[in-house]
């Protein structure tokens, strides 16, 4: 059953071969042999439990829908009403949200099993699952190596086939990037598709959550209840949300229009069999009739620093409620107010967070505005442009998601800079609100798995899904599991 899609275990509890109770005992004992994986923060199998029974309940009074009773895992930035949200951070250890987030909401309203709550880098701050408090998570194809970030923890979990699927959040690439690295299939929506109330903010102008899973069909699946409009997120999109399935089936990979940017395949630091992977994809696409050619993203190299202004400026105005006064951590026995303060923020939050704070602070201070923040919402402008310019004659892009497969853990958690690089790909997507998503695309050395970035325009989800679905029939690298670990 662990190597099995949504869409296969839907129709094994339709036809009556398992019920959720059995497929979350499943999952429950396979997170639990797999513990050294460490993808999980916080695992809860009796209230699993008790939403399978009321799942197989459900189905036995035929009210199920294509999730009912399929078990999945939420990164630990989503807020789950009654268990620990921790945002992988000493700062938010013991914190227990009142409420679901809107993703979560919908994901259990559509008849999903919560198993727990995936580990992750610190607020989302990291490419690697090394930043966590909780401590770094193993790759299930090499557990010598990172599984990415800092959706890490859901995509080992995905990976592994502890879980189907499960939820992500994506900043500056942090769905596609582990999906890449762990050889699943990541899907980051629109801005303003999917609604982030009850998510931690990062960076508000970037921030996007989205599904992680073994196949395009079951993304589109899960976007179809993750996706909709939501009051209480003001960056929220009222559109209509189209039968993504549909879309996805409608879409024919003859004649579609498929761009090559050349700066991307020509990116310095990107690995030979990583570009040879992509360069083989696109082969693929072509043979099975799409028209791929060469494109120009002029300003995609301005993408990592542009975002590395505006992320960290955006992050210290939305980590400066965490004040030890409200909640969240607080130190020990503090001296005066501002001791409470420089104490609780000082103890509670990890390097990678306190680093983003202070470049943040001072992309903001009075004097540096312009030259940084303001100069950076320019250069933002341009890589949106270069976007828009392409989709005049493309209907999707396609090029690597990272620069090389899965690097050995502590690699470059001393490195910044190197850190930061693993995103070069990923980020422009970010900058300009797109659609983009992660299928695998065969292995580099060690058997790590690559990944093959394909990104849409706004709003195009079912025709971007369409084509990587479209990819999938013609590959199996997405049937591709890592070895068991016994
Ligand atoms: N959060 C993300 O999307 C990942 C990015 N690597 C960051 O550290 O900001």
């Amino acid at each position: 059953m662990h190597d099995q899609t949504i869409a296969e275990l839907a129709a094994a509890l339709e036809r009556g071969e398992c019920s959720s109770v059995e497929l979350t005992r499943a999952a429950l004992e396979r997170i639990e042999r797999a513990a050294d994986l460490n993808a999980f923060i916080t695992v809860t199998p009796e209230s699993a439990l008790a939403e399978a029974e009321a799942a197989d309940a459900a189905r036995a009074r035929g009210e199920a829908g294509p999730l009912t009773g399929i078990p999945i895992a939420h990164k630990d930035i989503f807020c789950t009403e009654g268990v620990r949200t921790s945002c992988a951070s000493r700062m938010l250890e013991n914190f227990v949200p009142p409420y679901d987030a809107f993703v979560v909401e919908r994901l259990r309203a559509a008849g999903t099993v919560s198993v727990g709550k995936t580990n992750m880098d610190e607020f989302a701050m990291g490419s690697s699952n090394e930043t966590s408090y909780f401590g770094a998570v193993k790759n299930p194809w090499d557990r010598q190596a990172v599984p990415g970030g800092s959706s890490g923890g859901s995509a080992a979990a995905v990976a592994a086939g502890l879980v189907p699927a499960a939820t992500g959040t994506d900043t500056g690439g942090s769905i596609r990037q582990p999906a890449a690295l762990t050889g699943i299939s990541g899907l980051k929506p629109t801005y303003g598709r999917v609604s982030r109330y009850g998510i931690v903010a990062f960076a508000s102008s970037l921030d996007q959550a989205g599904p992680m899973a073994s196949s395009a069909e079951d993304l589109a699946i899960l976007l179809q209840d993750m996706a909709g409009f939501d009051r209480r997120d003001s960056t929220c999109v009222e559109r209509p949300v189209p039968d993504y399935r549909a879309q996805m089936a409608a879409t024919d990979l003859r004649g579609l229009r498929v761009g090559l940017p050349r700066e991307f395949l020509e990116a310095e630091g990107v690995d030979a069999e990583v570009s040879g992977g992509i360069s083989a994809a696109a082969q693929a696409l072509g043979d099975a009739g799409a028209e791929v050619r060469e494109i120009s993203l002029p300003n995609a190299g301005m993408a990592v620093p542009v975002y590395y202004v505006i992320a960290p400026a955006e992050a210290s105005s939305n980590l400066s409620r965490f004040d030890g006064v409200r909640y969240g951590y607080r130190c020990e026995a503090p001296a005066d107010l501002e001791d409470l303060y420089k104490r609780s923020r000082g103890e509670g939050f990890g390097e990678e967070v306190k680093r983003r704070i202070m470049v943040g602070t001072y992309a903001l201070s009075a004097g540096y505005y312009d030259a940084y923040y303001h100069k950076a919402q320019q250069v933002r402008r341009l890589v949106q442009q270069d976007f828009a310019r392409a989709f005049e004659s493309v209907d999707v892009i396609a090029g690597p998601t990272a620069p090389s497969t899965a690097f050995p853990l502590g690699a470059k958690a001393d490195d910044p800079v190197q850190m930061y690089l693993s995103d070069i790909f990923t980020i422009a997507v970010n900058l300009a609100g797109l659609p983009a998503l992660s299928v695998p695309a065969g292995f580099g050395g060690g058997g790590r798995p690559i990944g093959l970035q394909l990104i849409g325009s706004h709003f195009d989800e079912g025709r971007l899904l369409g084509a990587a679905h479209g990819y999938q029939q013609i590959t199996d690298w997405h049937r591709q599991r890592p070895p068991v670990e016994e």
